[in-house]
This record gives C-alpha cells, structure tokens and sequence, in this order.
C-alpha cells in the first residue's frame, strides 16, 4: 500500500515548550489513523506540521512523497478541520457551502448531498451566526468533505456533537473512507478512535507510546480475563492460561456454571496502563 504520510524523528519546540520529542510513523493511503492523546501531548501541534502551517524543529515530514509547502496543488488534495471558523457569519449555512463549492469546483448537487450527511438539510437557510456550537461544528465538517480530498486532516471532529450527531458524522466519515480518502484523526474519545480507526497511535508528553490496530493494542496490552457467573450467584474471575482453563473446565464438568463473559481490556484501560493517566 502507498505511503501518504511519512513522519521521521520530528520534534517540535516552542519556546521553552518541547511539545514534540521524537516522533516517527506513517499513514498508509486508505487507512483511519488515529492519534490519541490527553490535552497537551501534542496532537495539534502535528497536525499543524502535516498540513504546512509550521515547521518541525528537527526531523523529517512527507505527505505525498513530498514536504508540506502551503501550495495550492497540496491544499486542493487535502482538507483540514481545525477550531478556526473562517465561516461568514451573516450568511446561510446553504450560502457558505455554496462558496466553497465555487472555489473547490464541485457541483450543488455535493452540497446537498453534505447538508444531508451531516444533518443540517432542514437547517440550510439558518446564518451561521444563529447556529448552536455543535451546528457550527457539523457545516465546518460539511466544508471539508465537499471536495472529497484525498487526505483529511481532523482535530477533534466530533468534540462538541452529541450521540445523534456524532453517529451521523461517523457515517459520513466512513463513506469518505470507503470512496478512497485517507483520514487522520486526532481525539479524546477513545470509542471514536475504536469505532472508526484502523490503526492507532497513543501520544503522552510529545512521544508516541503505542501504535498499533485497535485490536492488537488489546491483544499486546491487555490483561484478558473471564469472569464466570455460578449457579450460586458467586462470580469468580479466572485468568486465561492453563490454571483458568482447569478451573473452567471444573465448573462445567461439576454443572456449576451459569455464564461466562470474556472481560477485553478497553482502549481507555490501556492508555492508562502505559501512562499513568487518563485521557
Ligand atoms: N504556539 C505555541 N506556543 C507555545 N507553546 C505551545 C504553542 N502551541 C502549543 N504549545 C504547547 O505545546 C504542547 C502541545 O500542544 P498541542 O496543542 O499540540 O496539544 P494537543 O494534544 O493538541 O492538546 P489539546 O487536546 O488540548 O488540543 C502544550 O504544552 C502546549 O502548551
């Protein structure tokens, strides 16, 4: 598979501030990657080096084989969702799309098609000044998916959404996935992360921790237990190696068991474990 993103040994200071310590991976085109981190570890600070707005200290960046240069080529193929509005706010969410349309040279027929997949058709004439946060939110998520771009870049896309809405724009997010788009995703919301990515990478302190399919993290990093329920109400939490195997092995052959539930270590779980900390 073609390499989108190729990030080599990049560090990033600011200042004082060392917000990136050595961070190396790639993207593959096709491919969901999440980057998941607590606030400050660094997450939009590389996505800001990804898409030409800064410079690494030190290190290397290629996205489509070449270094990110504020180029009109590069920007037509890729979009950027940021907390930066640059919407008008007098005018319609339908009439803001419009625009963009016009610049990106995609039909009305797409914007239609946006205005559905993010859930504010019936909302199109409303001005951006009146929208809620999560509105404002889902017509920035509308503006990036209207070129269908090669490559997404997103901070935090659904922060700010409720259940109903997140689900929407996951929806939209995988279709794009399924159209060809290569996304990059950075989020607190490690179901998020689980229910859209293919891979993962866990950034603490500036340094990616673990990378990885969501299903291996679990795999390598998880505790796997069982927990069997007796036909005496009792539970008993048993380990799976051979011991547990015994165990389980006894309880049925004896008629005590009742249920058995395997207990997957959640993506939460084993950021905390690496870590120390939550997200
Ligand atoms: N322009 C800047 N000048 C100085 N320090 C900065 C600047 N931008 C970010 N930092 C610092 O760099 C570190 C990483 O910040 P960054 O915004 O990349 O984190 P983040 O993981 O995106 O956090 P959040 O989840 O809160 O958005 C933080 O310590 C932050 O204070």
């Amino acid at each position: 598979m073609k390499t989108v993103i190729n990030v080599k040994d990049v560090t990033k200071t600011y200042q004082e501030v060392q917000a990136i310590r050595g961070v190396s991976f790639e993207v593959k085109k096709g491919e969901i990657f999440g980057f998941l981190g607590p606030s400050g570890s660094g997450k939009t600070t590389t996505i800001k080096i990804l898409t030409a707005q800064i410079r690494p200290t030190t290190g290397s960046v290629a996205v489509f084989g070449k270094e990110p240069a504020p180029s009109s080529e590069y920007m037509k193929r890729m979009g950027v969702l940021t907390d930066h509005s640059g919407l008008y706010e007098r005018l319609s969410i339908e009439d803001n799309l419009l625009l963009f349309a016009g610049l990106y040279e995609v039909s009305r027929t797409r914007v239609e098609q946006v205005l559905i997949d993010v859930n504010l058709k019936d909302e199109k004439k409303k001005a951006i000044k009146h929208l809620s946060k999560g509105m404002k939110q889902r017509v920035l998520i509308a503006r990036v998916l209207l070129h269908q771009p090669e490559l997404l870049f997103l901070d935090e896309p659904t922060s700010s959404l409720d259940p109903s809405n997140q689900k929407y724009i996951h929806q939209a997010l995988k279709e794009l996935n399924r159209a060809g788009t290569t996304i990059f995703l950075t989020t607190h919301d490690m179901l998020e992360a689980e229910g859209l990515c293919d891979r993962i990478a866990f950034l603490n302190g500036g340094k990616i921790v673990a990378l990885d399919t969501p299903e291996n993290l679990r795999i390598q990093h998880g505790n796997q237990t069982i927990t069997v329920r007796l036909m005496n109400g009792d539970k008993k939490l048993v380990a799976c190696d051979e011991q547990g195997a015994a165990q389980i092995y006894h309880y049925l052959k004896q008629g005590q068991m009742q249920t058995i539930h395997s207990n997957e270590p959640t993506l939460g779980d084993i950021f905390i474990k690496l870590t120390g900390r939550g997200l």
